[in-house]
């Protein structure tokens, strides 16, 4: 808060001893306000200030006591070039006595325009000795800054700093800026001494060096916690008659202003200007016009500063840097080089100001031209596409726009143009970044395109290793997305695709697991498919020829088949880098499969028709072949009933081969000795259903009669043959009938008709037999056959009257004429007559 401290007060308070020492050093009492004031005794310019010579520092006026030799040294710290001294350390150690009171010193410092009573406040108050102006030839007193010590006081170092708004350094601020800075950073109280008719005036106050000075003062040397500083205005020849109060608010007015328009760091974005600084308002009257007044309120305001019993006592605790007197001359130097080395102390002159300008509207057309020539190429490439010229062609434009820029802007001031050139360059470069961007994304998302097909391609290859693949994949696909980059970063610009690499590689790394996992699914389902296929195939053979070993063949078959798909598979896990426990779970199912596959098997191969199926192709094995394998024609002769009963027995022996359960000793392997919690429910359930019997009495005895009719039936057509066999037309028969037909077949060759007729019935017998026609056609001859043969038998009968050998004649022709396919009880009728 501030602290507005009204000097209202007309009582003169000053003593006469401080009178006449202020008389005798500075300016001689005042007379009437219009009266030029007469020159002080120490007029002529002392060793460093502007009339006098520069080379020397030191003014030593030779006094009999301490506190007058205290009074006339002072030292330049800082000279108008900006030199720090190499002498402080001496002068605060021989001279001023300060150097080892530790923390028991005060800092105080003088801000303000060039001649405005500076150096007369600081005398006045602190009976110093600096430089004061001669009214008889105005200009710059002050150069550099100055540092005395108060005589008389023990620790109260004044700094008096070169006034700021010269004529002699014209449009140079750098100065002024850089010392109102270090005044700032290193004094505990600053004066800030302006005339009353200054306040609200924005130059004229000082307060655009204030807001520059605050500004760097905040970035370099606050932080939160930091010692505050006192800012003591003093408003001079305050004789208008406007309350200080008003004037105070004025000034405080412009100060928060200018608090809220300084870039705050991070950290103190929401920082007050209190938080940092006291600010007390004081003003003093006319010094020419009110000479008394001036002085007695003068006094007053020196009492302020050396008395610390004072209730008003301006130098506080707070305010202290915490510096060590004996560390104070390394510190103010440190100070002074970052400050002299920041760059944004440094103010542009009006030639530079023209240069800003000129430039920046040359670098708006330059910026606009490489917009205009990059657009067509930032739309392709924002519509999704890849341009690989991306890069040449923005170097190109950006160059083109460079051209008349460079051409215009380099005429300007030097380093204006060459900072704008860069900026310019900057600001393309940034904005040409979201082209570069998208351009990633679309190579990124192209990049992973062709690793996905890419690994589908490699991966059909035989005995492709899948992590070479990936490996070498993820290579290709990164060195592209590399490229890419490359091939589209501007040349200005230090954009590399590294982490649009790493990024593109974190992204493979998840589809590459992804990918093992698909790749085992699929290597596991063929493997499955594979072994369930060859299991089928094997037990079936091995079943359909029933073997006492059959079993012992299908178990080590199975073991076999599931071997070798339990190490492809294996195999294939290993080269995926699957864990343990996920290969385990695989094999277990790949085992669940093998043993469903082969409970199916040979449920198949024991299925009720084809166990009916295998006994009867064993019974016709035995019973209609011979031992040689030789097709038997049954005769009377054979003993037809024997063979039947034996193969018939040989083949229901084979039922008992199923009726028993069938040792699989590998198949019951699979779960032998495991903690059944551990293995698949499938596994488990198929193993148990092929440790149980195949074939149950129930079923056995149904196959068996199912076998037992089918045999029956092969039974009687074995007896039906031979009873046919026996039924033949004897031989003599025929030539009876060449005998008593003679005339018949007489009539038949010599009757030419008969005879051509008879040649063609041949002759389409014949075609009839080569086209297959000829089974119809028999059954249509059979039909005339026995018509013809009729009538030769009544022929024969009427010529011959002999009724015997017409009947048997007769008889055999009937026979013929029987159906084929003779009812079953017919021929059953028939076997029991043989039996
Ligand atoms: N009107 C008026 N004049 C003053 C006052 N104090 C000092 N002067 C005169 O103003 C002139 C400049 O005084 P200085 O003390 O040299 O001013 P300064 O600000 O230190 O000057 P530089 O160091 O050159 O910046 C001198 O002639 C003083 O006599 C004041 O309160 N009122």
């Amino acid at each position: 808060m501030s602290n507005p401290d009204v000097s209202t007060d007309p009582t003169p308070a000053a003593s006469l001893h401080e009178l006449a020492a202020d008389d005798a050093a500075h300016a001689p009492a005042p007379a009437a306000s219009d009266v030029p004031l007469p020159q002080s005794p120490d007029a002529a310019p002392p060793a460093g200030s502007a009339p006098k010579e520069e080379t020397s520092r030191e003014l030593a006026v030779a006094a009999p006591s301490v506190e007058e030799e205290e009074r006339t040294v002072r030292l330049q710290i800082i000279d108008d070039e900006k030199r720090f001294t190499p002498d402080l350390d001496e002068y605060m150690n021989a001279k001023w006595h300060v150097l080892d009171r530790g923390f028991d010193y005060n800092m105080i410092a003088v801000f303000g325009s060039q001649s405005t009573g500076k150096s007369t406040l600081l005398n006045r108050i602190f009976h110093t000795d600096f430089d004061v102006m001669n009214e008889s030839r105005r200009g710059q007193t002050t150069k550099g800054i100055w540092l005395a010590k108060a005589p008389g006081l023990k620790g109260t170092l004044v700094m008096d700093v070169e006034g700021t708004d010269g004529r002699e350094r014209g449009e140079d601020q750098d100065f002024e800026r850089k010392s109102s800075l270090f005044a700032l950073a290193i004094a505990e109280v600053i004066i800030i001494n302006m005339w009353e008719h200054m306040v609200g005036l924005y130059q004229g106050a000082n307060m655009g060096l204030l807001k520059v000075v605050l500004d760097v003062n905040l970035s370099l040397f606050q932080k939160k916690g930091s010692p505050r500083t006192h800012l003591f205005f003093v408003i001079r020849d305050h004789a208008s008659g406007t309350p200080l109060e008003m004037l105070a608010e004025t000034v405080r007015t412009d100060l928060d202003r200018i608090w809220a328009s300084l870039n705050k760091p991070p950290g103190l974005e929401n920082a007050k200007l209190d938080d940092f600084f006291d600010v007390t308002f004081t003003s003093l009257p006319h010094k020419r016009l009110q000479p008394d007044r001036f002085e007695s309120e003068a006094e007053k305001l020196r009492a302020r500063f050396i008395d610390p019993h004072h209730p008003k006592f301006v130098f506080q605790p707070r305010y202290k840097k915490g510096i060590p007197a004996d560390g104070f001359p390394r510190f103010a130097r440190d100070i002074w080089d970052q400050i002299n080395a920041n760059r944004d102390l440094d103010l542009p002159s009006q030639q530079e100001l023209l240069a800003q300008f000129r430039c920046d509207e040359l670098a708006a057309v330059a910026s606009a031209a490489y917009t205009k020539s990059t657009a067509p190429l930032r739309a392709r490439i924002e519509g999704g596409e890849i341009v690989d010229t991306f890069g040449q062609d923005a170097d190109a434009a950006l160059e083109a726009a460079l051209a008349p820029f460079d051409q215009s802007a380099s005429r300007y001031h030097r380093g204006v143009y060459e900072r704008k050139r860069a900026d310019l360059i900057d600001r393309v470069v940034t904005a040409t970044y979201s082209v570069y961007s998208t351009q990633m994304r679309n190579a990124h998302r192209r990049a992973i395109n062709l690793f996905k097909n890419g690994l589908d391609f490699k991966l059909k290859a035989k005995h492709a290793d899948f992590f070479q693949v990936v490996d070498t994949t993820t290579e290709e696909v990164a060195r592209y997305l590399a490229t890419v980059s490359n091939l589209t970063k501007l040349k200005a610009a230090d954009w590399t695709g590294d982490e649009a690499v790493a990024l593109l590689r974190s992204e493979l790394a998840v589809i590459v697991d992804e990918r093992r996992v698909e790749e085992l699914a699929k290597m596991t389902t063929a493997t499955e498919k594979q072994l369930v296929g060859e299991l089928n195939e094997a037990v079936a053979l091995i079943l359909s020829d029933p073997q006492p070993a059959m079993w012992t063949r299908v178990d080590e078959t199975f073991k076999d088949l599931l071997g070798n798909a339990e190490q492809a598979l294996t195999r294939r896990a290993t080269m995926l880098r699957i864990d343990g426990n996920e290969t385990a779970e695989r094999l277990d199912d790949l085992r669940a499969a093998a043993a469903q596959a082969l409970k199916d098997a040979i449920a198949a191969a024991t299925s009720d028709a084809a166990l009916v199926q295998r006994l009867r192709a064993k019974f016709e094995e035995k019973f209609r072949y011979d031992d040689q394998g030789v097709p038997r024609v049954w005769s009377s002769a054979d003993d037809i009933d024997g063979a039947y009963k034996k193969a018939r027995d040989e083949a229901a022996a084979l039922l008992a081969s199923y009726s028993e359960p069938a040792p699989l000793p590998a198949v019951q392997g699979l779960v032998a000795d495991r903690d059944l919690a551990l293995i698949p429910d499938t596994l488990a359930t198929s193993v148990a259903d092929l440790g149980r019997s195949l074939v149950p009495p129930a079923r056995a005895s149904d196959v068996t009669l199912r076998f037992r009719r089918e045999v029956d039936v092969m039974y009687t057509e074995a007896k039906r043959s031979v009873v046919a066999a026996q039924a033949h037309v004897p031989k003599w028969v025929f030539a009876v009938m060449l005998v008593l037909g003679w005339n018949e077949l007489s009539y038949l060759l010599t009757n030419p008709v008969m005879l051509f007729l008879f040649l063609l019935i041949g002759a389409v017998a014949y075609v009839l037999h080569m086209t297959g026609l000829d089974r119809p056609a028999l059954s249509v001859a059979n039909r005339v056959g026995m018509e013809a043969a009729r009538q030769v038998g009544e022929r024969i009968h009427d010529a011959t009257g002999g009724r015997g050998i017409a009947g048997a004649v007769n008889g055999y022709f009937l026979e013929q004429v029987r159906p084929a396919s003779a009812s079953k009880d017919d021929l059953e009728l028939t076997e029991k007559k043989t039996q």
